[in-house]
């Protein structure tokens, strides 16, 4: 455990946003499912891409790793075609990305397969992946009462007609859109509800295609998967993160100028989406050669649909919390089943800041104040809450005091080196384990 005490500081200046988190997770598999070699370059290995990295590795890629600077890796992947399955565990750590998109490729041929993660991920739902189970003979067992995991399943997913709610988590489509094509015959997603989180679906058909997969995207209604299709290995740079710069693109707005550098316009990334939400605030935010730049000056509230850019939601309470009248957070019923329940975590955290927050089932007002206090806040072991707290502290009158402040490994693991570098001033406190 780490607890992290920051002295209030408006931050500033140039940073290179980590890169994307989601990207990463799909190059990875896509490249450790081709026939071939795969350069990968610009890799973040995080706890999450790390558990994602040595997923594939467990189902037969091989994977060398060249560090370059600042944990950024340049990953050369051999693919494996036919992934080994049979009577393999893989622990997927915190990651629900890697839980949800190994277990198609498991149940390829499933035979004592096993999952398993910690932290939140033994809670986080995974209903849409049972009714597939039964629907298609695929035995299952939960080994601890209470927990979806460890799981271990036995059984061959068939192609045929999948049909998916929309509202649960996209990260159960996108991981049938990467087993799917891999199946000797023609297969269907049918979304029986709106769709949410689509963005996260666009990401995937992108990666999918650049790897030489199709898909069909009947309006994310149906997903027309063909079958007997194989991953074509390719060289790739991942882009850097929109989620991670939302984060940073606040603390210009609440800080100092900031330049956020490797930020793509054209990117697929739903959580480019802070842009708007930004300018729609009132906020100052412009394009640069490489990415964006946010500076200093007074935000009013808004009414902000979350449901297809949930990550945003932590450190876009702190900028609505510091915004002139009230803000809306709304359609983020989701949120309360990530790493942490982040509307109840991010209500604790404000309120203890000062701010005026009322929790609804799917979402927060929020009355904006001028100044936070300070005072001791918990990350919930939840990556976003730490970061997003972090930005707060730029707004605090007292010290801010962060515990669970490790909780950043899971994306970005330099976060606290960085939030050094851009000037912020902290004691970090190793607490032991
Ligand atoms: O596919 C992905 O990379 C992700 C999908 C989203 O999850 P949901 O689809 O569950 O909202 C997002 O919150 C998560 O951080 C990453
Ligand atoms: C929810 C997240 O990731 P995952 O679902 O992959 O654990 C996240 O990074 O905010």
């Amino acid at each position: 455990m780490k607890k992290v005490e920051i002295t209030p500081k408006k931050l500033g200046g140039t940073i290179c946003i980590p890169s994307s988190k989601s990207v990463s997770h799909r190059a990875v598999m896509c490249a450790a499912l081709s026939q071939g070699t795969s350069v990968i370059t610009n890799i973040l290995l995080s706890d999450d891409i790390t558990a994602t990295c040595r997923a594939m590795e467990t189902l037969g890629a091989e994977i060398k790793y060249e560090e370059n600077e600042g944990k950024r890796f340049t990953l050369t992947i051999t693919g494996v075609s036919r992934p080994d399955t049979e009577g393999k565990t893989i622990d997927c750590i915190e990651s629900g990305s890697t839980l949800r998109f190994i277990i198609p490729l498991l149940a390829l041929k499933a035979r004592d397969s096993r999952v398993i993660g910690r932290g939140r991920l033994v809670e986080r739902p995974m209903q849409p992946y049972y009714d597939i189970f039964e629907e298609q003979d695929i035995t299952y067992q939960k080994e601890t009462e209470g927990q979806e995991l460890p799981l271990c399943f036995t059984g061959t997913l068939k192609p045929g007609t999948y049909r998916l709610n929309g509202s649960i988590s996209s990260q159960f489509i996108t991981g049938l859109l990467f087993a799917l094509p891999l199946l000797d015959g023609d297969s269907v997603i049918e979304i029986t509800t709106p769709l949410e989180s689509r963005p996260y679906i666009d990401i995937t058909l992108d990666i999918m295609e650049k790897f030489g997969i199709a898909v069909v995207n009947e309006d994310y209604h149906l997903f027309r998967v063909a079958g007997n299709q194989r991953y074509a290995a390719r060289d790739y740079r991942i882009e850097g993160d929109f989620s991670q710069g939302a984060f940073w693109l606040v603390g210009g707005i609440l800080g100092e100028k900031t330049d956020c550098e490797d930020l793509q316009f054209a990117s697929s990334q739903g959580d480019k989406a802070i842009i708007e939400i930004i300018q729609d605030m009132g906020g100052s935010v412009a394009q640069t050669e490489t990415g964006y730049v946010t500076k200093p000056g007074s935000t009013h509230g808004a009414v902000v649909d979350v449901s297809q850019c949930p990550d945003l939601v932590p450190v876009l309470t702190v900028l609505a919390a510091l915004s002139q009248g009230t803000t809306e957070i709304v359609g983020a019923a989701r949120l309360r089943f990530k790493e942490s329940d982040r509307l109840a975590a991010m209500n604790e955290v404000l309120t203890t800041l000062g701010a005026k927050v009322t929790e609804h089932p799917e979402g927060m007002t929020i009355e904006g104040v001028k100044l936070f206090t300070g005072g001791v806040v918990d990350s919930h072991n939840d990556h976003r809450i730490a970061m997003a707290a972090a930005i707060a502290s730029f707004a605090c009158q007292d010290k801010l005091t962060i515990t669970g402040a490790e909780s950043v490994r899971k994306s970005y693991p330099d976060f606290w080196k960085d939030f050094k570098k851009m000037g912020g001033v902290i004691h970090e406190f190793d607490l032991g384990e």
